[in-house]
């Protein structure tokens, strides 16, 4: 029905106006005389012959070109065998005059040679800096500066000076201007009442960590401080830091939601809370004296609501002292920023960026805005941890008191056979060598709550503490077992380092950890700031000869006694004519790269994460 008037319309547009159409005249065809016609179909017939033509030429070019791509195929195919053969027979070759040459290799220059590669994997390591620096390519070239100068009298010493400090007391350094060395904390330009506080814990003068690192801290300088452990290492980057703090309040006080200036890095929580606990002492005898500012330090870490300590984060902000975990969380919710944090400092930092917190600690710096003062502490510190370590900071200085690794001399070192299932009785035994305070360590978590219960079985007061344990029942541990309510503490290895107990008698190691840098964080929480202190180490068959060996080269270059049965444990190294080279990854001096049991242990938690991405699915 629509179609008339469409129809009508298209009539009534198409001619000029003045014709009149029908039907008719639109099926009109016009007359086309013969001529015109046959010339046409002429025209269209030899089209069709020259199209025709043309069709058969292509589809003959097609052919010939489908034939050519076959041969060249073909040969192609033949090529890639003939190659492929050629490559296989030159690897066989290769391979055979490998197998020759290594024939003529003792085992030793091919333990060398795998050393060298495995160091070579290690050197290409992602240098440790914030990605956004590596991304823009930021890269500071000078020190950050500082007001702090030591006194004109020690200024005009001379270089020789310094250096004959140095070697009395042991103190190795390597870098650019290394600020002097300071005898005395009254030289260092400390506030008076810190001093007075610190003589009540009799601490009278520097320790060699402290007169040497204190004074580079001091200068802004960039540090890396290795010394015994129980040596002080705590005070030497707590204190410049307080004192960075405390010039920038004097200069222009924080406000709510500034700050912090400075932030502490702890691999552990019990670490953390130690330091914070440090801190707070320290600055609360700062203002004893009624002339220094008030300076606010917050606790980040797990197990701890932030709720408790609104009121820190509701003033201006001076220090943090952090495990990673928690300090991200925090920086992420944006609670403060580190846009005016010039000073960051990691305790234990060889653990910290080598086992399993290297990723953090590059996260944790991209939130810095501005260059900051980096400062990384620790007892043991192998030379490959030092080099990677090394790359992030700016014209670093290396402040190392005795071998970075090396146990500490204040304590007597007892090793002992003892059979696997006599150990608990002989522990009992054992713990009759000293009075309390005690402390216990096993590698295994069921293995400490064993200890712990057969201890209060046998009526011994013991507390126990390992990483599964809730964050209460850690604290309590702790808190009881430093006020001395509990004799005897049953520990695991990783919940314990670092800690600071005061005059631990006696350090009992129940099952002999694999890494011996273990065993000297072990070791080391007696004889701490000049005291003596015994450990007592029960080993048996499970030990592994590596272990055993790394032991019987850290005893003898403490000067220890070394037991007849270590004594008679042959080095492999030593058979196959190598040189006794301590491991560059983990400081052992029983065994070389190769079979390093930290590098096995860095490359399983590696793998284990690196599964844990796939199972996850990857990506963002
Ligand atoms: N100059 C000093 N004189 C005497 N005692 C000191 C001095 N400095 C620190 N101390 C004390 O020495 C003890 C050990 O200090 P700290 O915990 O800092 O050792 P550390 O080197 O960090 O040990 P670790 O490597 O085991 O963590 C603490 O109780 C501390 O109060």
């Amino acid at each position: 029905m629509s179609e008339a008037p469409q129809k009508r319309r298209r009539v009534q547009r198409s001619p000029s106006p003045g014709y009149k159409l029908d039907d008719d005249d639109n099926n009109y065809v016009p007359y086309v005389p013969v001529a015109q016609r046959r010339q046409e179909k002429l025209a269209k017939i030899t089209s069709w012959t020259a199209n025709s033509d043309r069709d058969r030429a292509r589809r003959q070019k097609e052919e010939m070109e489908e034939q050519e791509d076959a041969e060249k195929e073909e040969e192609r195919r033949r090529e890639k065998a003939r190659k492929e053969r050629t490559l296989l027979m030159e690897a066989q070759e290769v391979h055979t005059k490998k197998d020759l040459e290594d024939s003529k290799k003792t085992d030793y220059q091919k333990a060398e040679e795998a050393d060298a590669e495995i160091l070579a994997a290690i050197a290409s390591r992602r240098k440790l800096a914030s990605d956004l620096e590596l991304a823009t390519g930021v890269q500071y070239t000078e020190p950050l500066k500082s007001s702090w100068r030591p006194p004109r009298y020690i200024r005009e010493r001379t270089e020789e000076q310094h250096k004959k400090i140095r070697e009395k007391y042991h103190i190795l350094v390597d870098g650019e201007n290394i600020p002097p060395p300071i005898e005395y904390f009254q030289d260092m330009k400390i506030p008076g009442s810190i001093l007075d506080f610190l003589k009540t814990k009799r601490i009278t003068d520097p320790t060699p960590i402290q007169l040497q690192g204190m004074p580079t801290a001091f200068a802004g300088r960039d540090l890396i401080g290795i010394a015994f452990t129980g040596s002080g290492k705590t005070l030497a980057f707590c204190l410049p830091l307080i004192m960075t703090a405390l010039e920038e309040e004097t200069k222009l006080p924080l406000v709510r939601g500034e700050g912090p200036v400075g932030v502490i890095l702890c691999p552990s929580r019990e670490l953390a809370n130690q330091t914070y606990e440090n801190v707070l002492a320290w600055c609360e005898a700062l203002v004893k004296d009624g002339r220094y500012p008030h300076l606010n330090t917050l606790l980040c870490m797990g197990g701890i609501s932030m709720g408790e300590q609104s009121h820190v984060l509701n003033k201006g902000l001076h220090i943090v002292v952090a495990t990673p975990g928690r300090l991200i969380d925090m920086l992420e919710k944006k609670k403060f920023t580190f846009n005016n944090c010039k000073y960051l400092c990691m305790d234990e930092a060889d653990r910290m960026i080598d086992l399993g917190f290297e990723d953090d600690v590059r996260n944790i710096m991209s939130f810095f805005k501005r260059q900051r003062q980096t400062l990384l502490f620790s007892a043991t510190m192998p030379k490959k941890i030092q080099d990677f370590a090394q790359q992030s900071l700016i014209k670093p200085i290396l402040v190392n008191v005795g071998r970075a690794g090396a146990a500490n001399l204040d304590v007597l070192q007892v090793v002992e056979y003892v059979k696997q299932e006599a150990k608990m009785v002989y522990l009992l035994e054992c713990l009759q060598k000293t009075a309390p305070p005690v402390i216990v360590f096993s590698e295994n978590k069921n293995e400490v709550d064993d200890i712990q219960e057969y201890l209060l079985l046998k009526g011994v007061e013991a507390v126990a503490i390992h990483g599964s344990k809730s964050q209460e029942e850690r604290q309590y541990a702790i808190k009881s077992f430093k006020s001395g309510a509990k004799d005897v503490m049953v520990a695991s290895g990783v919940a314990s380092k670092g800690l600071d107990f005061n005059d631990i008698q006696h350090v009992i190691i129940f099952s002999m950890p694999k890494e011996i840098e273990d065993y000297v964080h072990q070791i080391g929480r007696t004889g701490r700031s000049g005291k003596t202190g015994i450990a007592t180490t029960f080993v048996n068959m499970n030990t592994p000869e590596q272990t055993l060996l790394d032991l019987k080269y850290l005893l003898m270059e403490a000067g220890q006694k070394v037991p007849p049965f270590l004594a008679s444990i042959d080095d492999p190294r030593a058979v196959q004519g190598g040189s006794l080279k301590g491991c560059p990854v983990c400081g052992g001096l029983g065994h070389g790269i190769s079979n390093c049991p930290k590098l096995e242990d860095t490359q399983r938690r590696q793998m284990a994460s690196h599964r844990a991405a796939d199972d996850a699915g990857g990506g963002f």
